[in-house]
């Protein structure tokens, strides 16, 4: 089975602010992106890599000439972003993973288990239980609980077979959350596999610090 990689980098990083797309912010040796990138580009069973950017970021020196990337035009949407990069894997893999750039924190482990996973499985997807109580909440104030039995918090690469997965998205172009709402929408069967704690989205300002440390503390310095 060959498999590619669509890294979705076209977003905006409006949540995380600063005067650069948080994809682009300096992270350890490198920037968020070219961080996740290199989990993907240097990994042994990954064959093709697409980066997908938004139009404004295309003609600047912020994302990484990193060998061999592919580039596509992000859109409006993540899963508008995820069908452009799909679409330059066709002819090219058997299987597709689909990752936040954004999540720069990814490890081999869980980039291994998604892929082992496809071996038989129609998709994978690695998240994590919900440990902690949920409410809801209302102006500042606690206005209900709920039931966190079954709960997982997703995360990414989420690994799927090309064709079907590019159809779905094609089917189902309206905003998705992620990949296995889409894939879910289509009928898919979805496999979990064990998420890792420290494969954080950089989201919010205090998430750099976070990953940074993440990634020094996993180097040794
Ligand atoms: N139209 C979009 C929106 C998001 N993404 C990518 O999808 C990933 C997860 O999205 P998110 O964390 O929400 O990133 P942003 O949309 O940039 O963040 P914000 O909502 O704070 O602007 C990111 O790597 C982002 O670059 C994308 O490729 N295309
Ligand atoms: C795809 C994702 O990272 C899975 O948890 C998440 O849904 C992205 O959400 P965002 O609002 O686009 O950051």
């Amino acid at each position: 089975m060959k498999v590619g990689a669509v890294i979705v980098a076209a977003g905006r990083g409006i949540r995380a602010g600063g005067d650069i797309p948080k994809q682009w912010r300096p992270l350890k040796d490198g920037t968020v992106a070219q961080q996740a990138i290199r989990a993907f580009t240097q990994h042994p069973n990954i064959h093709d890599v697409v980066l997908v950017l938004h139009p404004d970021d295309i003609k600047t020196d912020l994302w990484p000439r990193e060998p061999g990337l592919v580039i596509a035009n992000g859109g409006p949407s993540r899963s508008a972003s995820v069908l452009a990069g799909l679409q330059m894997l066709t002819g090219k893999a058997d299987a597709a993973l689909i990752h936040d750039a954004a999540r720069p924190c990814v490890t081999g482990r869980v980039i291994d288990d998604v892929i082992g996973a496809l071996e038989t499985a129609e998709a994978a997807a690695p998240a994590v239980a919900v440990v902690d109580a949920l409410w809801t909440g209302e102006n500042g104030r606690v206005s209900g609980t709920a039931d966190r039995t079954g709960l997982y918090r997703a995360q990414t690469p989420q690994g799927f077979h090309l064709e079907p997965i590019l159809r779905a998205h094609q089917q189902f172009p309206e905003g998705a959350a992620d990949d296995v709402e889409v894939a879910r929408r289509a009928g898919f069967d979805v496999v979990i596999v064990p998420g890792d704690e420290d494969n954080l989205k950089i989201t919010l300002p205090d998430d750099f610090a976070r990953a940074e440390a993440i990634l020094r503390a996993r180097d040794g310095h």
